[in-house]
């Protein structure tokens, strides 16, 4: 990015003083982890701030026209990204060079974002999501919304990308349990935090998802993207790791937007007045939408991307400058990591005013047009963008749009959300879910 004035060396960039140990660990595990950290470090410190890890001095980036000028950074320090290193050993794609990566995603993105599939599972997901629902609003118990929807998001994932397998649901189910004891064990050993999870019980997580995903790949007919990742030559351990890579990319993504949105409209009456009246216009007296008509669901989008703007699930990316690069008005060294914080981009006040507001209507089209490109970047920018951003957009809006017009969602705190991905932070409190009388 061209900016006016004098270039400034790295060491002039603005940022909170290191704690105990040279680093900002404290600080951060303080804030109840990475999101709230971020944004209050911008909020202080403004779009480009500094801060410590460990082994690495971060820069971090909450401004859009900044980060349009770094697309081109190519790597991505797995030594920030702490709960992924276990998996390391099955030589993970997320963990591999440029070169493998890419073609990797040339198999599998076209294979996870194929029309044609997308249409013929429309009718089985929509049987998924009801089935579930009816599941939550049978007992009259209230029901942990954000880990019901994880499962539900990872099981329309696992129909995706492995067909019907007989048993699949108990197979999730297993997935999700194995997943909720990892990120908050491996962010607190790195944070000193003490958390819930206990170290065999993530020895096992880690052995149950090898386990499943190996069984997955040996047992089950070939889906799809099996098919492709053969043609293109992936062994049998290649595909364990695809899988596992997929797995991970799903869990506590789609599902946790959705759980988020739902969250919002409890809270707020009046947008969910306006998405239900769409939901009645557009599907009639159907209990929900053919494929060809979620396009037509408009307000639902916008009501789902100010969810994905407000909680962005992963809440900030790390890259690595390999030469000496302008960054703004300053110029980093080669070897800086660059963090792009995509929790404070989507916070930033310059760009999105009264940011904490929940308001649909800042994604029509107007709004949405006087933007910076960057301004809304949920899946990240560049190279190594999220392969699933098409499929999971596909799933978040289906399943809102199913449960949002069969079903009601209530809680006691009139869906106030914790933060999942926090550290030993507060759960979020339980919903109670019936089905509607009229649609
Ligand atoms: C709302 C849902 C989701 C959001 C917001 C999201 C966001 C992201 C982001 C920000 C990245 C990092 C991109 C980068 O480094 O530039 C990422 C990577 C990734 N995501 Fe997603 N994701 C979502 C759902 C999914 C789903 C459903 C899948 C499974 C198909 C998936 C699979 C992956 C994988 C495999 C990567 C690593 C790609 C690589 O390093 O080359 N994601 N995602």
């Amino acid at each position: 990015m061209l900016m006016a004035g004098p270039v400034l060396s790295s060491s002039d960039i603005p940022g909170p003083p290191p704690s105990a140990g040279g680093h900002n660990l404290r600080d951060i595990a303080e804030a109840g982890g990475l999101p709230g950290f971020q944004v209050r470090l911008h909020r202080t410190y403004g779009e480009i701030a500094h801060f410590a890890m460990p082994n690495a001095q971060v820069v971090s980036v909450a401004s859009p026209e900044v980060l349009e000028s770094t697309l081109d950074l190519p790597e991505c320090p797995m030594e920030l990204a702490p709960f992924l290193t276990p998996l390391a050993d099955a030589a993970n794609v997320l963990l591999s060079g440029e070169q493998d990566r890419a073609r990797w995603r040339r198999t599998v993105i076209p294979a996870l974002s194929c029309p044609h599939r997308a249409e013929s599972d429309h009718p089985r997901f929509i049987d998924i999501i009801e089935e579930s629902a009816q599941r939550w609003s049978s007992t009259g118990e209230p029901v942990a919304l954000e880990r019901e929807l994880d499962t539900l998001a990872l099981r329309l994932m696992c129909t995706s990308v492995l067909g019907s397998t007989p048993g699949q649901a108990a197979i999730v189910e297993r997935v999700t349990d194995a997943f909720e004891r990892l990120p908050e064990f491996f962010l607190g050993q790195v944070y000193g935090v003490r958390t819930t999870s206990q170290e065999p019980a993530v020895d096992s997580a880690l052995t149950t998802l090898r386990d499943v995903v190996t069984f997955l790949v040996d047992e089950v007919a070939p889906s799809d993207l099996i098919s492709a990742a053969r043609r293109a030559g992936q062994s049998s351990k290649d595909l364990v790791n695809t899988l596992l890579a997929i797995l991970i990319g799903a869990h506590r993504t789609t599902g946790t937007v959705v759980s988020h949105a739902l969250r919002q409209l409890m809270r707020h009456r009046d947008v969910a007045k306006r998405l239900r009246a769409e939901l009645k216009t557009v599907l009639g007296g159907k209990a929900a939408p053919a494929f060809h008509e979620l396009p037509c669901l408009r307000y639902l989008r916008r009501t789902l991307n100010e969810s994905v703007r407000l909680a962005s699930p992963v809440p900030g990316i790390a890259r690595r400058a390999p030469d000496g690069i302008a960054l703004g008005a300053y110029r980093i060294p080669a070897g800086t990591v660059v963090h792009y914080a995509i929790r404070a981009v989507h916070m930033n006040p310059r760009v999105w005013p009264r940011p904490d507001e929940f308001d649909p209507d800042r994604f029509d089209t107007a709004p949405q047009n006087s933007r910076p490109a960057m301004a809304f970047v949920p899946f990240g920018i560049g190279r190594n963008d999220c392969p699933g951003a098409l499929v999971a957009m596909e799933h978040a809006l289906l399943m809102l749009a199913v449960l949002a017009h069969r079903f009601r969602f209530e809680s006691r705190t009139a869906g106030k959300q914790g933060s999942r991905f926090s550290l030993g932070g507060p759960c979020a409190d339980p919903v109670r879910v019936r089905p509607r009388r009229s649609r």
